[in-house]
C-alpha cells in the first residue's frame, strides 16, 4: 500500500513581479519565476531534504506550503489542505522553524514565549505539559526556562524555537536552516533530537538546509531544486550518480612508481609510494583492486567516498544566474 502523501506539489509555480532601476529615473518591470512547475508528493513520516544553491526556490516554496504566498500556478495540498486558503486551519497542523529569525518574543523569557504559544494554538493544558516537558528534556532547555530570548545564545535559540514549533503537536515540520550558524555540540543535538521526532512520532519534515551533514545524518531522501525547478528527487545514493560523482582508490605500493595504468580508472595523484586513482561512484572497487594486485607491488589499499559538496556543486555548475519568465 502506497503511504498517504502529506504534501503534495502539482505543477507549482510563483512568479514575483520586481521593478528594477534602468536608468537614473527608469524602472523596469520584470517577472522572476522563483519556482518553475514543480511537482513532489511526500509521504506521511518521512524526513526530506530540500536543498539548492541561493536563490534556487527553496524559500518561496516552504512559504507556499505554510500559505505566507499563494502559487501563481497549479496546486499545493498539505495534510489536504489548501495552504493559501486556509492558512490558519493549516497552522493547527504545521509547525516552522526559520533558521535565521527567531518565532519567540524577543524580551520574554523562554517559558512565556512557550506560555503564548499554549494560548495562542489553545492548546489541551496536559498535553502542552506533556509536550513541553519532552522537549525541556530532550532539547536540554532546563536552565533557559528564565532567560530572556535575546540572552540566548544562537543554539540554545535553535532549541528553543525548535520546541515552540512543537507544542502544538504538528503533523508536519519545515525546517529552514535549522543547524546555520551552531557548533559542533548543537548541531548534533538538534539532529538527534530530529531524528527521534521523525522515527518516534511520524512527523513528517521538510529541511532546507546549506549544511549537507545535515542531510547526510537525517534524510534518506533529497530534492534538489536550482532555477525554481526540481534538478533531482530521490534517494542520497543515487546523488553521485546524478552529479557523475567519482570515488577515490588510495593505493600504498612497495616502491615509487609512474602513475599506475588501467582502463578502470584514472590516476589522479602521485605522492611517493602512494597513488590515488579516481573510477565512477557507481562502479564496485573489486575488479580496480584485482587488476591492480595482480600487476603492481601493491602494499595497502583503501576506498574514499565521494565528497557530497563536490557532487552537488557539480550539479550546481552550469547555472546562470535566476531564470526570468520574459
Ligand atoms: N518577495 C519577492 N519578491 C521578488 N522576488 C523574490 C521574492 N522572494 C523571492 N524572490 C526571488 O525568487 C528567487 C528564489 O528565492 P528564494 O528565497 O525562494 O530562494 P532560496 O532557494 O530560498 O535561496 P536562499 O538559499 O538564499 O535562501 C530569487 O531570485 C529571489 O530573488
Amino acid at each position: 500500500m502506497t503511504p498517504t502523501p502529506v504534501i503534495e506539489l502539482t505543477d507549482v509555480e510563483k512568479v514575483f513581479d520586481v521593478r528594477k532601476r534602468a536608468g537614473l529615473l527608469r524602472r523596469e518591470k520584470q517577472r522572476v519565476r522563483a519556482v518553475d512547475g514543480i511537482s513532489f508528493t511526500v509521504p506521511r513520516g518521512e524526513m526530506v531534504g530540500y536543498i539548492g544553491p541561493n536563490g534556487a526556490g527553496k524559500s518561496t516554496t516552504i512559504k507556499m506550503l505554510t500559505g505566507i504566498l499563494t502559487p501563481s500556478g497549479g496546486r499545493v495540498r498539505v495534510a489536504g489542505i489548501d495552504p493559501s486558503r486556509e492558512r490558519a486551519r493549516l497552522a493547527r497542523r504545521i509547525g516552522v522553524v526559520f533558521g535565521q529569525r527567531t518565532t519567540l518574543w524577543w524580551d520574554l523569557p523562554l517559558k512565556d514565549s512557550y506560555r503564548l504559544v499554549h494560548r495562542m494554538y489553545r492548546i489541551p493544558d496536559s498535553r502542552f505539559r506533556e509536550n513541553l516537558d519532552r522537549c525541556v528534556d530532550l532539547l536540554d532547555l532546563g536552565q533557559l526556562m528564565d532567560v530572556p530570548v535575546r540572552q540566548l545564545s544562537l543554539g540554545q535559540r535553535m532549541r528553543g524555537d525548535i520546541a515552540a514549533a512543537l507544542l502544538h503537536d504538528p503533523e508536519v515540520l519545515y525546517l529552514d536552516e535549522p543547524t546555520i550558524g551552531l557548533d559542533v555540540v548543537s548541531k548534533a543535538k538538534v539532529r538527534e533530537f530530529l531524528r527521534e521526532l521523525n522515527t518516534e512520532r511520524a512527523v513528517t519534515i521538510l529541511l532546507t538546509t546549506h549544511d549537507l551533514t545535515d542531510i547526510e545524518q537525517l534524510c534518506r531522501r533529497v530534492m534538489v531544486i536550482d532555477h525554481g525547478r526540481l534538478m533531482y528527487d530521490g534517494p542520497l545514493a543515487g546523488l553521485h550518480e546524478a552529479g557523475e560523482s567519482e570515488r577515490t582508490l588510495v593505493v600504498d605500493l612497495a616502491r615509487e612508481l609512474p602513475p599506475l595504468e588501467t582502463e578502470l580508472a584514472r590516476t589522479v595523484r602521485v605522492e611517493g609510494p602512494r597513488q590515488w586513482l579516481a573510477f565512477p561512484a557507481g562502479r564496485s572497487a573489486a575488479p580496480l583492486v584485482a587488476q591492480l594486485a595482480a600487476a603492481y607491488p601493491v602494499v595497502d589499499l583503501s576506498v574514499r567516498e565521494p565528497d557530497i559538496e563536490a557532487v552537488i556543486a557539480r550539479m550546481y555548475a552550469d547555472r546562470t544566474g535566476p531564470r526570468s519568465a520574459d
